[in-house]
């Protein structure tokens, strides 16, 4: 691998507890190449979230190495987009303006806003519904323009942490349809939390399985299926064994060692 787009190394957190420090996330070691996709899975509480949001910049940590292109990640950036499971859209501005919020927020022309905020609009689907408030869209539609808003800024890594977890099987289905469809014309490195063992197997290149108390990696999976994916996939053998040996090592390590 040349330098990793993500490089984490020895990284730990702890948080304050009542009984003294919690060891959330210990050593953990991860790299994920240039247009990667890796999704992160595990029992509840095995840190998945907490490791998504340090990546984002979004929360710090106390021992270790993170690095995108080799260069600290110190904060928030535009070169990282993150979508959460909530669809944390402005309810009094429309989904092209949502859109265009942030890329006001990073400084464009009002011009270039609108442009950009258009294209991704279309990008995701969404043309007829640009105009429409938060409040007039469906759950899938909202994560769309969640979707475009982080895609707008043209970052180099999606951090996305259960972003479908609220959305029923139809529409959760068409979204992986359209990340996956995304993903493989603009090719970017991906970050995704998921519970879904099949969506996980879906959508990556490799898999990463966390073990809980203290939260660490436990186990990898490279996904040997074949690109672009469909979903006559999901019933092949392949498929259907590797998601069990997921499944398998997300329940070795949901026991707390500690308990
Ligand atoms: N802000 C916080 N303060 C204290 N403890 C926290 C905080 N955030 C998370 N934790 C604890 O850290 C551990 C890891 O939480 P985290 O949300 O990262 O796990 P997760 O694997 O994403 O869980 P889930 O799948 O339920 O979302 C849990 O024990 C959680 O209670």
């Amino acid at each position: 691998m040349s330098v990793p787009k993500l490089e984490i190394a020895g990284l730990n957190k702890w948080y304050p507890g009542k009984r003294g420090p919690m060891h959330a996330l210990a050593d953990i070691d991860l790299k994920l190449a240039d247009n990667e996709f890796v999704s992160l899975v595990g029992a509840s509480g095995c840190g998945k979230s907490t490791l998504l949001s340090i990546v984002a910049g979004l929360q710090g940590f106390d021992k270790g190495v993170l690095l995108t292109d080799g260069a600290p990640i110190v904060g928030p950036g535009l070169d990282r987009g993150v979508v959460f499971q909530s669809y944390t859209l402005l309810p009094w501005l429309t989904a092209q303006e949502n859109v265009e919020f942030a890329l006001k927020a990073a400084g464009m022309s009002a011009g270039e806003c609108r442009d950009i905020a258009r294209a991704h609009i279309e990008l995701v689907k969404l043309t007829r519904f640009a105009d429409a408030y938060p409040s007039q869209l469906s759950g899938g539609m909202k994560q769309r323009v969640a979707i475009a808003r982080a895609l707008s800024y043209r970052p180099k890594m999606l951090l996305m942490d259960e972003p479908f977890g609220a959305l029923d099987a139809l529409t959760r289905h068409e979204m992986q349809e359209l990340l996956t469809q995304i993903w493989e014309e603009h090719r970017l490195t991906v970050l995704f939390v998921t519970h879904d063992v099949e969506e996980a197997v879906y959508l990556s290149d490799r898999i990463i399985a966390m073990a809980i108390g203290p939260g660490r990696i436990h186990a990898e999976f490279h996904v040997g299926l074949s690109r672009p994916r469909n979903q006559d996939m999901i019933a092949s053998s392949a498929f259907i064994a590797l998601q069990k040996d997921v499944l398998a090592a997300i329940r070795a390590g949901s026991k707390d060692e500690k308990l």
